[in-house]
């Protein structure tokens, strides 16, 4: 058995992919956040405060045939950006991309913060990190995917982002057209509940590529690229009009640069990320001044290989291995 769903970009900065889930009896289609960062699905919801969900989708599990309370579990998140939510716990029917779980853990938001309300295009997660990441209390809950895995043809899903276009997450099975290049794999390290990987170096333009290990998780649910400085300086050392912008909190450049490409090797290949790929989105709507898709990872104590490194791949996300792979896209 097999899935396959289309994600779609939230907005012309691909700041994130929106993917509908259908959850319940009869089928209540949410638009989530596929995340390879967390490990929690959860929901805006009929328990959420109706100033807080006003513009999103909810999920009433009491709308639901097939929904049960999961008495005596709650569950609490805070995200990398600060932003946060809590609820209780549902168990209920959940399909994507035509496969359904029976019986998944739906975690209802009874608090969200101010980010998320605003964030009206998107009505929760869906975690597609390792289980141990989960967040419910007292006994944490499988994810999706985890609870999918033993029941599809393979273990694994693959994610295809793509800039300000439909691509896919396939769940069970590679669709190498997908890509244009061989997939590489590396080993995944689970243990923090990311998609935890090496890779083996890194060149800027069409340079040859150094080696310098470069460990860091495939995260699905962050924006950008996120690398130890001297990486970034290197790489904006060849963009004339690049400058950090404290209020901006990032490196911000002329719009009109023809950016190099940024590449990195993982798994025995290459992967190049197009110039056009690293230039974010103007810093304001018609601003003359873009925002990079590269930044500094220092303040965070991770590096991110956030959308904007995952839209020039095709992704491998193998749970039965526990490795990774990545082809050029
Ligand atoms: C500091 C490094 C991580 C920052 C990362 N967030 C991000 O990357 C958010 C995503 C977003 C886009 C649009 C609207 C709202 C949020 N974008 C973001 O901070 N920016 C600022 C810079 O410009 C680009 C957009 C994050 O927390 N990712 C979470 C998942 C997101 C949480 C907020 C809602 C969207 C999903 C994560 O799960 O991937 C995580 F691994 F980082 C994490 O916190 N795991 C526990």
């Amino acid at each position: 058995q097999t899935g396959s769903a289309n994600t779609n970009p939230s907005d012309s900065a691909d700041d994130e992919y929106i993917t509908s889930v259908s959850i319940g009896t009869p089928a209540q289609v949410l638009p989530l956040d596929f995340d390879t960062g967390s490990s929690d699905l959860w929901v805006f919801s009929s328990e959420t405060p109706k100033s807080s969900a006003s513009g999103h989708v909810t999920y009433s599990p009491s709308k639901s045939s097939t929904a049960k309370k999961l008495s005596g579990s709650t569950w609490s998140i805070e995200y990398g950006d600060k932003s946060s939510s809590s609820g209780d716990v549902y168990t209920d029917i959940v399909t994507i991309g035509g496969f359904s779980v029976k019986t998944q853990a739906v975690e209802s938001a009874t608090k969200v913060s101010t980010q998320f309300v605003q964030d009206t295009v998107i009505s929760g997660l869906v975690g597609l990190g390792f289980d141990v990441g989960n967040q419910v209390s007292p006994r944490p809950q499988k994810t999706w995917f985890s609870n999918a895995a033993s029941s599809l043809a393979e273990p694994l899903f693959t994610a295809d982002l793509r800039h300000q276009e439909t691509g896919s997450y396939n769940f069970g099975f590679i669709d190498t057209s997908l890509a244009k290049g061989t997939i590489g794999y590396t080993p995944a390290d689970g243990s923090e509940g990311y998609w935890g990987f090496t890779a083996t170096g890194y060149s800027v333009g069409g340079a040859k590529l150094n080696r310098n290990s470069i460990t860091g998780i495939a995260d699905t649910g962050t924006t950008l690229l996120l690398l130890p400085d001297n990486i970034v300086d290197a790489y904006y050392n060849n963009v004339e009009s690049a400058e950090y912008d404290d209020s901006q909190e990032g490196v911000v450049f002329d719009c009109s640069e023809d950016l190099p490409s940024f590449s990195f090797g993982v798994g025995g290949q290459t992967i190049t990320i197009s110039g056009d790929l690293l230039n974010l989105t103007p810093i304001e709507e018609g601003s003359s001044t873009c925002f990079g898709g590269l930044q500094s990872s220092a303040d965070i104590g991770i590096n991110i290989f956030g959308d904007v490194a995952l839209k020039a791949a095709l992704v491998v996300f193998d749970l039965g291995n526990e490795r990774l792979g990545w082809a050029q896209k």
